[in-house]
């Protein structure tokens, strides 16, 4: 039996009350650490925009760019579902060219599934790529490609219309066919909620502890990430440290001309050195 996990996985996990996990990757090493701890799925994130590229939101990242990171990891991952995040304005011009660009990460990129953000807005172009036989997971609440019109990276969902709004949204997604749903920056009540209504899983990031299943950016979660850790993050591990200890070393090492050794270098014979000279 394989032991990949499927979009089929996620709605069994629902049912069977099994916590689904997912992380951000980004890339071949990062993957194959990720996928060998047995990592249900590995989302290949337009996080990287920011926590690769250093930029300031999400929404400058391209298509090719996605694709390539999607490529990367996907030579990492053998079990772990693979997800690919469609950038801003890729999907929401039409749904033809949304279809075009979903098949793209699925036929050059070798990813399992796409992601998109937006709930309601988004059904039609949700059934359009899922006709096509593309797996879609929704993502709802603190939609990071959103940031210009909500101002900055805030919780969502707080007063009644906007909570009512999300509700809508998680079941419109699932009525157009969407195999799970992320939930972000949402109070965890209202994330408890919608998980109830709906029978897709529910995948939270800051939206508490009754989601279905979790993902996080793995760089916060091994403290590698310096700009701002979100309220929601748990640091795992202090890379940051770990790093810098690892790198002083190496510096102090080669200044103290401890490194490199003999067993580090290459040799070559006497006879041939001497005519060099
Ligand atoms: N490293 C990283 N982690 C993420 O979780 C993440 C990204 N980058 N980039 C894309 C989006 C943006 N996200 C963010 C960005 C900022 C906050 C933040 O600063 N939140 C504040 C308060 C928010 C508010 O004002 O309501 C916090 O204290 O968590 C949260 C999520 C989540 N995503
Ligand atoms: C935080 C997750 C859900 C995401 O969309 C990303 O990493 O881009
Ligand atoms: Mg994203």
């Amino acid at each position: 039996m394989s032991d990949k996990f499927t979009t089929q996985s996620f709605l069994d996990a629902k049912k069977n009350n099994r916590k689904i996990t997912m992380l951000t990757g980004y890339d071949y090493s990062m993957a194959q650490i990720l996928d060998g701890c047995g990592i249900d799925a590995i989302l290949v994130g337009d996080s990287l925009g920011m926590v690769v590229q250093g930029k300031d939101s999400t929404v400058e990242v391209t298509i090719e760019e996605m694709l390539y990171h999607c490529k990367c990891v996907a030579r990492g991952a053998k079990n772990a579902l693979l997800v690919g995040d469609m950038p801003f304005l890729t999907y929401h011009v039409s749904a033809e060219e949304a279809v075009r660009n979903a098949g793209r990460f699925i036929q050059e990129a070798k990813m399992n599934a796409v992601k998109l953000e937006g709930g309601r807005s988004m059904a039609d172009t949700v059934r359009a790529i899922v006709r096509a036989q593309i797996p879609v997971m929704g993502h709802i609440g603190l939609t990071p490609q959103s940031v210009n019109v909500f101002g900055g990276f805030k919780v969502q969902g707080k007063e009644e219309r906007a909570a009512r709004a999300l509700v809508e949204d998680a079941q419109a997604l699932e009525e157009a066919g969407a195999f799970a749903v992320v939930l972000e920056a949402v109070p965890e009540p209202l994330a408890r909620l919608i998980t109830e209504k709906v029978q897709i899983p529910t995948i939270g990031i800051g939206a508490g502890r009754y989601c279905d299943g979790q993902v996080l950016v793995v760089n916060d979660l091994l403290g590698m990430y310096a700009d701002f850790t979100p309220k929601f993050a748990r640091r795992y591990a202090n890379l940051k440290s770990t790093i810098a200890e690892a790198v002083g070393g190496y510096i102090g090492d080669v200044r103290a001309q401890k490194f490199p050794e003999k067993q580090h270098t290459f040799s070559m014979s006497d006879e041939v050195l001497e005519k060099l000279y």
